[in-house]
């Protein structure tokens, strides 16, 4: 979202089209199938080592898939806006929180393409948003993981990005966190964005997310959360995470297009 325009966006479709996706050869996802329509907001959730973040990689082209596809359309890759654990986050420089935030205008200006005098509005208008103003100067350093989160939210604000794809954005994150952040998250989604959020806490979900994917290394079930999210399909995944075989040899899969 642009902070200075309220006019809703066009959000951007996500596919993954029989795609098995993996580390050197190791299939960690296999023969999924699943969409994320323009406009959706869709929870990815599954036991732990579901592929879950292997997933989102994908979609940002981090990892191509070993066979099938994944496509994006109504959007360049390099304009989904992704957040990623928190643990993958180097939180060791002393950088402003200001100047951070401000690193998501990247996207509408270039890496060179200077800073402009409203620009500093637009930050601190995307720091009210989560609820951090006055934190401006503060190094990124001395912040608690609630804190990075909202100031990692304000970046991905300034983004203006139609399809936003968030690996837990929750975990270790107090309730009022929560709460404002999920605000955010559904505003997002109101201006028509796009939204995928890896999640763990399955009643958030149930009541805050219309779409459910579910997988276990493959897909379990897909489509309205109250359906997903019943009890045959959750021991179905549990059952498959566990008679999951990590030294299986690779099946045969469709050469990635
Ligand atoms: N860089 C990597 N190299 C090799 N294997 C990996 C790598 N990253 C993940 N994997 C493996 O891929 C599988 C899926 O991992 P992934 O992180 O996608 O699961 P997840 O559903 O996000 O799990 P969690 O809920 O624990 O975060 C796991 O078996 C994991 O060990």
């Amino acid at each position: 979202m642009d902070v200075r325009h309220s006019e809703p966006v066009g959000g951007a479709a996500l596919a993954f089209q029989n795609a098995t996706i993996g580390y050197d050869r190791h299939p960690a996802l296999h023969h999924l199938s699943a969409t994320f329509p323009a406009g959706s907001m869709t929870a990815v959730v599954g036991p732990n080592g579901a592929g879950k973040s292997t997933l989102l990689k994908a979609a940002i082209g981090n990892l191509r898939p070993i066979g099938g596809d994944v496509r994006v359309s109504g959007c360049r890759r390099t304009e989904i806006a992704y957040l990623p654990q928190l643990t993958e986050i180097d939180r060791g420089f002393p950088l402003p929180v200001f100047d951070f935030v401000a690193m998501g205008l990247w996207h509408r200006r270039g890496a060179f393409g200077g800073f402009r005098r409203d620009d500093d509005e637009d930050v601190a208008r995307a720091l009210a948003r989560v609820g951090l103003v006055g934190f401006e100067q503060r190094p990124l350093d001395t912040l608690s993981g609630g804190q990075l989160q909202r100031v990692l939210f304000a970046r991905l604000v300034l983004q203006d990005a139609p399809l936003i794809l968030l690996d837990e954005p929750f975990t270790a994150i107090d309730d009022r966190t929560i709460h404002e952040l999920m605000d955010v998250i559904a505003r997002w989604n109101a201006e028509g964005r796009t939204v995928v959020a890896v999640m763990h806490d399955l009643d958030l979900v149930r009541r805050q997310f219309p779409r459910t994917l579910l997988i276990a290394r493959r897909a379990i079930a897909e489509g309205d959360t109250a359906d997903v999210l019943r009890p045959e399909n959750l021991a179905a995944a549990r059952h498959h995470i566990e008679a999951w075989d990590e030294a299986a040899p690779f099946c045969e899969v469709e050469p990635a297009r």
